[in-house]
């Protein structure tokens, strides 16, 4: 069994990190083992900022959102030489392994890390739900809601105004975010980058349906497709109907983490501490089918997830 390991956070932050990072500390000490945290992420890393952490430092953390250890975006971690520095200072601390919560850009950085010899287990931790594998990431599930809650006030808005309410939501290039939104926030159109949509058709459609009585329209715009202000301001002239326009942004990430996340991350966190105690590494642990399951790390981040054709299709049936 190793003696020593370490946990950190990276790229956005996403509720249920806090749940996460509790479990995989709790359980390592919980089998004797000594356990790191390195703050802020690989920037946090190359900078040494590493400290040892007792069952209290993970104390009154499994309610918050954002990340106790913090996170960052760090570009230099790209470079080899970089990552070469930053296995040393790993190695000066006596650390034989590294559990990562983060994203897909995260657990590529992990999986290089591992080609250089650490020992790496990953949990997907981000908003966006586009780790390859799994069909889960710790926090989607929250920011979720947080869409949710916001298609429920504009439409009541949107129906006082008679109005069209386009709505911008995160995901990077991943439409899970707002195909999910838009089912279950009813919307009566939704945008991904992996659908391709014909916006003079929609256009065409909203005004018969406007002429026809309709007192509002959502349309949730993935990021990725583009600017939801410029697709607004186009549905605005083409409709000739009053249009406006929410980005909803960063808060977004932000919360109290939902009984899923919670649950879900303490699920994660416990099987990756475990396995790197034991042993296995250069895996990512994920929930498929409710269960979690081990995917091979650099399968995940060698692959891109695809968005389920069948919520795609749900999502068009149920708006018509
Ligand atoms: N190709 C890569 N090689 C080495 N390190 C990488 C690579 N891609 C990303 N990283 C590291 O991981 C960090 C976070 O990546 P990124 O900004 O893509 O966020 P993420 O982990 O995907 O999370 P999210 O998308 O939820 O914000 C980067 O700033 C960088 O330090
Ligand atoms: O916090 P930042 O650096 O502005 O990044 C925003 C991005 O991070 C995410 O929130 C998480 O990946 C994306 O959905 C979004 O595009
Ligand atoms: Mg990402």
């Amino acid at each position: 069994m190793l003696k020593s390991i370490a946990i950190m956070t990276s790229g956005g932050d996403s509720p249920g990190m806090n749940a996460a990072a509790r479990a995989v500390v709790r359980t390592a000490l919980y089998e004797g083992v000594k356990v790191f945290g390195i703050y802020d992420g690989y920037k946090g890393m190359l900078e040494d900022r590493i400290v040892e952490l007792n069952s209290q430092s993970v104390s009154d953390i499994i309610q918050r959102g954002g990340t106790f250890l913090g996170t960052a975006r760090c570009p230099e971690f790209k470079q080899e030489e970089t990552r070469k520095e930053a296995l040393k200072i790993l190695q000066r601390h006596g650390i034989e392994g590294l559990v990562i919560i983060g994203g897909d850009g995260s657990l590529t950085g992990g999986s290089l890390l591992s080609d250089l010899g650490m020992p790496i287990v990953g949990l997907p931790g981000t908003i966006d739900n586009d780790v390859w594998g799994s069909d889960y990431t710790i926090g989607a599930d929250t920011a979720l809601n947080t869409i949710l809650d916001a298609i429920n006030k504009l439409r009541d808005t949107a129906s006082a105004h008679r109005r069209i309410i386009v709505l911008e939501v995160m995901g990077r290039k991943c439409g899970w975010l707002a195909m999910m939104a838009g089912i279950a926030g009813g919307a009566e159109y939704v945008l991904v980058p992996e659908v391709k949509y014909d916006l003079n058709k929609i256009c065409d459609e909203l005004k018969t349906s406007y002429d026809n009585g309709r007192r509002y329209s959502i349309v949730v715009v993935a990021e990725g497709v583009g600017s939801a202000v410029d697709i607004g301001k186009e549905i605005g002239e083409k409709t000739g109907i009053d249009t406006r326009v929410t980005v909803l942004g960063h808060v977004q990430r932000g919360g109290s983490p939902t009984a899923e996340d919670r649950v879900k991350a303490s699920m994660l966190g416990e099987k990756a501490a475990l396995a790197l105690l034991n042993g296995q590494s250069n895996i990512v642990f994920g929930i498929n089918e409710g269960k979690v399951v081990a995917i091979d790390l650099h399968d995940s981040v060698n692959n891109n997830k695809t968005l389920d054709p069948e919520l795609v299709r749900l999502a068009r049936v149920l708006s018509k």
